[in-house]
C-alpha cells in the first residue's frame, strides 16, 4: 500500500458530508475540441454543496476541460462542441440563453497560475462587484474587506490596499484571486491546480483556506497531488482518457477503490 493510503484526511470523517444537497450535476456530458478530439466522454457526476470534490487522474485525462465546462470557459473558443447537460441548482447552464457573466459570478474559477488584474489590491475586488451592483463607497469598502477576510488575506494587505495586486507573493495572489471570486457571491468555486505553483507554506495556508470555505461553498479542485486530494476533499473523482472511471467518497477511493485503474493510480503504480 502506498503512502497516500496511510494518510489521514485533514478533517475527521463526517457522514453528514456525504449527504449534502447536490449543487452541480453533469449528465451524459461530452466535449469535443475544435479538431474533433473528444476530451470528455459521457460523464455523469454530482457535486454536493459544502463539500470539496477532488479531480485526480493522469495528465491529459480531461480534468481541466471538465472544470472549464462547468463555468462555460469553452464558449471563448468557437468550434468546440458540448453535449449533455450541466445543472446548477437543477437548471441547465449549457442553455445558450444563459447570461455568461452572471454564470461566471455564480461559479467562480481560480487557475494554476495566479491571475490578479494589473490593478490595486482593492480594485481587484471592487472591479467585479461594480459589474453587477451599484453600491456606495462605504459599502464597497465593507465588501472588499469582507472578501479579503474570507480569503484569509486581510491581515496581510490591509495597510497596502492601493498597491498593485501583482506585488504580492504567489500564495497571496492566489488568495486574492479567491477573494475576487468570493466577492461576487458565488455558490461554486472551481480551483484548477491552485497550489501547483506555490511553496509548501503557501500551499498549506491555501489548503486551510479551502477547508474553511467549504462551510459556505461547493468546491471542485483539480490536483496532481494525491496527498492534497486525500487531505482536503470529501469526494474524489478519478478520470482516465476523458472518462470518469470512479467517483466516491475520498475515503473509499483511497482505501477501497472498485476499479483496478483507480487503485493503481492512487498507489502510484501508473500515471
Ligand atoms: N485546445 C485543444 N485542442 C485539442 N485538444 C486539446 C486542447 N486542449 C486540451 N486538449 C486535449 O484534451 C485532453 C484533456 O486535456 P486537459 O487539459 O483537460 O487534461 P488534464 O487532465 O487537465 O491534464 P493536466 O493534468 O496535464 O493538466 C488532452 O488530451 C489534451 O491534449
Amino acid at each position: 500500500m502506498g503512502d497516500v493510503m496511510t494518510r489521514k484526511p485533514l478533517q475527521a470523517f463526517n457522514p453528514d458530508d456525504l449527504d449534502r444537497p447536490v449543487k452541480v450535476e453533469a449528465r451524459q456530458l461530452s466535449f469535443f475540441y475544435q479538431n474533433g478530439y473528444q476530451a470528455i466522454k459521457e460523464v455523469d457526476i454530482s457535486l454536493r454543496d459544502r463539500t470539496v470534490t477532488a479531480f485526480i487522474g493522469p495528465s491529459g485525462c480531461g480534468k481541466s476541460t471538465l472544470l472549464r465546462i462547468f463555468n462555460r470557459m469553452y464558449d471563448l473558443y468557437p468550434g468546440q462542441k458540448v453535449t449533455g447537460e450541466v445543472l446548477l441548482d437543477g437548471r441547465n447552464i449549457l442553455n445558450p440563453s444563459e447570461d455568461l457573466n452572471r454564470l461566471r459570478a455564480k461559479i467562480g474559477m481560480v487557475f494554476q497560475k495566479p491571475t490578479p488584474f494589473p490593478m490595486s489590491i482593492y480594485e481587484n475586488i471592487a472591479f467585479g462587484i461594480r459589474l453587477y451592483e451599484k453600491i456606495s463607497k462605504a459599502e464597497m469598502n465593507d465588501r472588499v474587506e469582507a472578501a479579503l477576510r474570507e480569503a484569509a488575506l486581510w491581515n496581510e494587505v490591509k495597510d497596502k490596499l492601493h498597491q498593485s495586486g501583482l506585488g504580492l507573493s504567489g500564495g497571496q495572489q492566489q488568495r486574492l484571486c479567491i477573494a475576487r471570486a468570493i466577492a461576487v457571491k458565488p455558490s461554486v468555486l472551481l480551483l484548477d491546480e491552485p497550489a501547483s505553483a506555490l511553496d509548501p507554506i503557501s500551499t498549506s495556508k491555501l489548503e486551510e483556506l479551502i477547508e474553511t470555505l467549504r462551510a459556505t461553498y461547493c468546491i471542485a479542485i483539480v490536483t496532481h497531488n494525491l496527498h492534497q486530494a486525500a487531505r482536503i476533499s470529501q469526494y474524489t473523482a478519478f478520470m482516465y482518457l476523458g472518462e470518469l472511471v470512479e467517483f466516491d467518497s475520498t475515503e473509499t477511493i483511497f482505501s477501497a477503490p472498485r476499479d483496478q485503474r483507480t487503485g493503481d493510480y492512487v498507489t502510484g503504480r501508473f500515471g
